[in-house]
């Protein structure tokens, strides 16, 4: 294994496998498996990047710590010669964390400082300059992210929000430097390490900017950001000769399917209600879960009576709602028995033989793939940016799309069960 990535999330982490599994045109990318939590046993050597899932973006900061060292260890213990640390483009956390205490803590542990920190990706209409993150042509506090049910991010200026996160001072490489190209970049980064800064945040607006970055970083032991860090780093090691580049392929899978939605971002939203116009539906009544009403078997009946059309069961509903239905029962405790009832949903679902299964929102991937147990997942093709189709492993697989809150076209849900099926 050459590359590893510790990724804060479940969507995040197929998104990043998706960009190095895909590598840049015409070079094709790495061999990439992504893993659910941390494997017991050691990784099949043919595998030369390892995409550890977490779901650690939302809880105790030590908890977080902890878990991203454990990966660590194992990554380094599969011969890992690179280490991304894997957070949302939209840079979520909270003053207390997660993303600073973790990134601090693997690059103590890895002996490194002026490391990189770009959580960019142009595709999905993240950028940053001037140390802002933008969402499309929004501030990233004006975008709709100050209203996130877990982490409301209320300050575009990222280097004030990851120094309240860290120990050290926050660095900062602006786009000048970047347009004049990989050395520049290069000898920024070490100028702000040989100031004892840990995280530099780096500019970028373009993939150009993105890949000048990872050049820089070729021999970085470790680089943090969000998926379009990663959109270099696969060729560094087939342009040094240690891989040859490959393309990304998963066998179709053509069986009952599910759609399950968790997000309440902007694009689920609208995902939801384009969804809606023709096919079935079913909106969670979140206060009868709350109040013990409505159950799993609620929706596992809707799901199943409704093969074949494309049947989908989500809880997305506007901000006020969410804060209403928070400030009743408490944000933890609705998170978690929204997370239970999606996690118990899957697994009856699947035992009663569903083998195309559509996630939206990363918390909600990440319940629902923790319930399903599924061990390692093949990364196969994209289906829209930042979302490819994932395989698991075994005779009788499952083909899952796990798809990030804010990403995909507004007819994705249709669009993720053709491309499951090969379609
Ligand atoms: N109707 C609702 N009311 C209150 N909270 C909700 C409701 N529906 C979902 N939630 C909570 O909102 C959170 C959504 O998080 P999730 O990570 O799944 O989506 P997201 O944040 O849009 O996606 P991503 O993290 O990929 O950007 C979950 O904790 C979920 O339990
Ligand atoms: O970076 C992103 O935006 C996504 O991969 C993600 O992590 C959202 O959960």
């Amino acid at each position: 294994m050459l590359l590893g990535v510790i990724a804060d999330d479940f969507t995040g982490a197929s998104d990043i496998a998706n960009t190095i599994a895909k590598g840049l045109p015409g070079q094709g990318g790495l061999r990439t498996v992504q893993y659910l939590g941390i494997p017991s046993g050691a990784a099949d050597p043919a595998v030369e990047a390892g995409i550890i899932a977490l779901k650690s973006r939302s809880i105790d900061a030590g908890l977080a710590v902890r878990q991203s060292l454990e990966a660590l260890r194992w990554l380094l213990d599969q011969g890992c010669e690179q280490i991304v640390f894997k957070y949302c483009s939209t840079f979520d956390s909270t003053p207390t964390g997660n993303i600073g205490p973790v990134a601090e803590a693997l690059a103590e542990a890895l002996g490194v400082k002026g490391v990189v920190a770009c959580p960019a990706f142009p595709g999905a209409g993240r950028t940053v300059y001037q140390g802002h993150l933008f969402v499309k042509d929004r501030l990233l506090n004006e975008s709709g992210l100050q209203n996130h049910p877990l982490n409301p991010m209320t300050d575009a200026d990222i280097r004030r929000w990851l120094q309240l996160q860290t120990v050290s001072d926050v660095g900062h490489v602006d786009i000048t430097t970047v347009h004049d190209g990989a050395a520049a970049i290069e000898a920024a980064l070490r100028r702000n390490g040989e100031a004892n800064r840990v995280l530099v945040i780096v500019d970028a607006i373009t993939d150009d900017d993105l890949v000048a970055i990872g050049r820089a970083a070729a021999l970085h032991r470790l680089v943090t950001g969000g998926s379009g860090i990663a959109l270099g780093l696969a060729a560094n090691f087939i342009e040094r000769g240690l891989a040859h580049g490959t393309v990304a392929g998963t066998l179709p899978v053509d069986g009952p399917e599910a759609i399950l939605a968790g997000s309440c971002s902007g694009a689920t939203r609208e995902q939801v209600e384009i969804h809606r116009r023709n096919h079935p539906t079913l909106a969670i009544d979140v206060t009868g879960v709350m109040e013990g009403r409505v159950a799993t078997s609620d929706l596992t009946s809707f799901l199943l009576a409704n093969q074949g059309r494309a049947p989908l069961a989500y809880s997305s509903s506007t901000p006020d709602e969410v804060q209403a239905i928070q400030a009743r029962f408490g944000r933890e405790k609705v998170a978690a028995t929204l997370d239970s009832l999606f996690a118990e949903t899957a697994r009856e679902l699947v035992s009663a033989g569903v083998r195309r299964l559509v996630v939206a929102g990363g918390e909600t991937s990440g319940a629902v793939v923790s319930a399903l147990n599924l061990g390692a997942l093949a990364i196969g093709p994209e289906i829209d940016p930042g979302v490819p189709v994932l395989l698991s492993e075994g005779s009788d697989p499952l083909a899952l799309a796990l798809k990030s809150g804010n990403f995909g076209a507004p007819d994705f849900f249709t669009k993720a069960l053709e491309r499951l099926a090969g379609r």
